[in-house]
């Protein structure tokens, strides 16, 4: 039996899938959360729906890769480890280097272990992931699959920022994007549910998750998108600001008297977007229960996030010239009708319009009118399949 291990690296989370490979078939799924805060947790799921829960702190991605070891054996979710004869890893950052997925030797560990300012919440802890397994199982074959690669493919003017031209040649300062595997997953699946070819469709993909990014698809390949040199940037996010001046960090770090800029970005990345705004949570849950009970900064954080999805929305109809279909993926956009129906509401003059009974059941695939000027669609996202998928082609 060959077995496939996919290791998904988020900011606060770990996140893994083993599969029986090639029939694809998912043998167990594993979540670590709150990595590094308060209340961490693991759930795995595993042997034909057994759950396993447990509270128990997790201070950083190399100790919660340690317990995910340890759950694997007591579990007896892996009896034997050479099974696994392949391994991949969700890298986010892979630069220019990466435009396609790729079995990991120094050189790749070298680049990546490079690319960490591009994005250092997750380029960091996706290198001890790659470490550990590397040890573990030195014989399986190791792959790095990048969120950058599937944006590889932007035109000029939409990666390259207004800066002087010698900071791209010298230093790589350029749109990279993120989340790339997911957006290149649902619009396939999405170009399925409407019954024709992706590279006949424009597509604004909507991943909006913890992190979160918005993506023009046209042509079958990623035209624009919203995150930029580093994951910060585009929509408000859980902790991340999205969007904003950056003349502020220079006024902010002179008000606060302090030469730390490093302080700085790390209070826009890790205390800022929802969970800033609001001062309450980074979930989306919490904030529209808050909301409901009339608190004004949840109500105002909730509202931002809309605005801003709106906002790329119409950028990207604007720049593609045209739009077919929008689609909602991650744990907000698979999961919370109401901030669906919200954004998909300020498009009704678009002529765009919601199907609410499909919408408020969570159906997969189209949930707006059959006259919808755009077709709107919920589609649950999988990386991690992705990923195994990649692990599978490479594999010797
Ligand atoms: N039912 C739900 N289950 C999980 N997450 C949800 C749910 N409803 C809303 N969310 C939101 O989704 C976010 C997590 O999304 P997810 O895509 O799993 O994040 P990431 O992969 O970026 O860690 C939570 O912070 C929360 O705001
Ligand atoms: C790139 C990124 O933001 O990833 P995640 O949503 O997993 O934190
Ligand atoms: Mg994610």
């Amino acid at each position: 039996m060959e077995k496939t291990l996919v290791i998904n690296s988020g900011s606060s989370t770990l996140k893994f899938k083993l599969y029986l490979m090639p029939e694809e078939k998912e043998i167990a799924k594993g979540l670590l959360e709150r990595i590094g805060f308060d209340g961490s947790a693991i759930k795995i799921v595993y042997g034909d729906g057994k759950q396993y829960t447990e509270k128990l702190p997790l201070a950083n991605h190399a100790v919660a890769i340690k317990e995910m070891l340890r759950l694997l054996k007591e579990l007896k979710i892996v009896d034997d480890f050479e099974e696994i004869t392949g391994v991949g890893h969700r890298v986010v950052a892979g630069g220019e280097y990466f435009d396609q997925s790729v079995v990991i030797d120094d050189d790749v560990i070298q680049k990546i272990d490079e690319l960490a300012d591009f994005a250092p919440l997750h380029n960091p802890n996706n290198l001890i992931g790659i470490q550990e397994f590397k040890k573990l199982l030195p014989d399986a074959t190791a792959v790095a699959v990048f969120d950058t690669a599937f944006h590889q493919t932007l035109p000029e003017e939409n990666y390259m920022y207004s800066t002087p031209y010698e900071w791209y040649e010298k230093y790589g300062v350029r749109r990279y994007g993120a989340h790339g595997t997911s957006h290149q997953f649902v619009a396939e699946k999405a170009a399925e549910y409407l019954g024709k070819p992706l590279k006949d469709l424009k597509m604004i993909t909507c991943h909006l998750g913890a992190g979160s990014s918005m993506c023009a698809i046209k042509d079958g390949k990623s035209f624009d998108t919203s995150m930029g040199f580093t994951p910060l940037t585009g929509i408000t996010m859980g902790t991340r600001s999205g969007d904003v001046d950056f003349s502020l960090v220079a006024y902010v770090m002179k008000k606060m008297q302090t030469t730390d800029v490093d302080a700085i970005l790390d209070t826009l990345n890790k205390k800022s977007g929802l969970l800033g705004v609001s001062g309450r949570s980074l979930d989306m849950r919490d904030l529209q229960a808050a909301e409901k009970d009339g608190d004004q900064r949840a109500s105002l954080a909730i509202r931002l996030f809309v605005k801003n999805i709106v906002r790329y929305i119409g950028q990207y109809y604007v720049e593609m010239g045209g739009l077919d279909a929008i689609v909602f993926t991650a744990g907000i956009g698979e999961n919370e009708g109401a901030i669906r129906k919200r954004v998909i509401d300020r498009l009704s003059f678009m002529g765009v319009a919601m199907d609410d009974a499909k919408n408020d059941a969570n159906v997969d695939g189209v949930v707006s009118t059959a006259d919808s000027k755009i077709a709107v669609l919920r589609v649950p996202t999988n990386e991690e399949l992705m990923i195994a998928r990649d692990v599978e082609r490479l594999k010797k």
